[in-house]
């Protein structure tokens, strides 16, 4: 089976022929139904990364293909969420929720006419993150652990094929992280969907992920690939666990090495 998304030889330049490089020669693929975690130096070109499977990114060079087309423009069938949730403070969580059916093309006429429909998958998506009967609540009514928890439902309402985490949880403090790390592992469990979580975090990396890509430092590429061994369903004790802290190890040793390279 072809992969979902595929990077072949990718440099992006920002700002010009004599503008910063941000990734170069970068290969990458990932499979249907893959968790995948990306970590690296910081500055390496992880968001980078993100905006060309995005699309919100058009490489000056190599290849994009998602779902078996080449990126050229924004893609639909991708969810996002950021570490920042920019919620509209006039529009409850519940209308905010539904924001991405305005502006997906082939939702916006089928939001008109099956409104309540929708209405009802996003509060069910609202109790599966733990915010159940909170949809009336404007965002700065919420917390900013409750505000991630609404944003991962935005970018889920309309069931992407692909969902793209961008340090989602960078902003949290380390409890409310481990909560949703948790309803994370549940949704991709559930839902099936493809996950690329970019983090900074290497115990999140290996807890949620499946494989983990490590990104030298800029211009960025892939320097290795690890499978994680642990089974599912995994439990936050795995954190305590002696292999776990190996492997989170491991991927430091990596990371100090590419920083030092640079
Ligand atoms: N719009 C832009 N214009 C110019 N340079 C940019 C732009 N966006 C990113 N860069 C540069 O490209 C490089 C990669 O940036 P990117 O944000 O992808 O890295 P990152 O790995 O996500 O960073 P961090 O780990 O700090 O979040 C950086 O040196 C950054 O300064």
């Amino acid at each position: 089976m072809s992969p979902l998304v595929s990077i072949d030889n990718v440099d992006m330049r920002y700002g010009g022929p004599d503008g910063t490089l941000a990734v170069a020669g970068l290969n990458m693929k990932i499979a249907k139904g893959d968790f995948c975690a990306v970590v690296g130096p910081s500055g390496c070109g992880k968001s980078t990364l993100m905006k060309l499977v995005t699309g919100l990114h058009i490489p000056q060079s190599g290849v994009v293909i998602v779902a078996g087309r080449q990126v050229t423009e924004p893609v639909s069938i991708v969810g996002m969420a950021f570490q920042n949730p920019t919620m509209l403070p006039w529009r409850t969580t519940l209308e905010n929720i539904l924001l991405p059916l305005e502006i997906v093309e082939r939702h916006r006429k089928r939001l008109r006419r099956h409104k309540r429909e929708y209405v009802e998958k996003a509060e069910h998506l609202l109790e599966t993150v733990g915010l159940k009967g909170f949809g009336s609540k404007f965002p700065w009514q919420l917390s900013g652990g409750m505000q991630q928890r609404a944003n991962l439902c935005r970018a889920l309402i309309h069931e992407p094929d692909l969902l793209m985490l961008d340090e989602p949880f960078g902003a949290l403090d380390a409890f409310t992280r481990e909560e949703l790390w948790c309803v994370i592992r549940d949704l991709h469990a559930e839902q099936g969907v493809t996950i690329v979580l970019v983090t900074h975090d290497l115990r999140e990396s290996v807890f949620l992920a499946d494989r983990i890509f490590v990104m030298s430092a800029r211009p960025g590429r892939i320097i290795s690939e690890h499978t994680v061994p642990f089974a599912r369903p995994r439990e936050l004790s795995l954190l305590y666990d002696g292999a776990f802290n190996d492997m989170v190890q491991t991927l430091h040793g990596e990371i100090a090495s590419a920083r030092a390279a640079a």
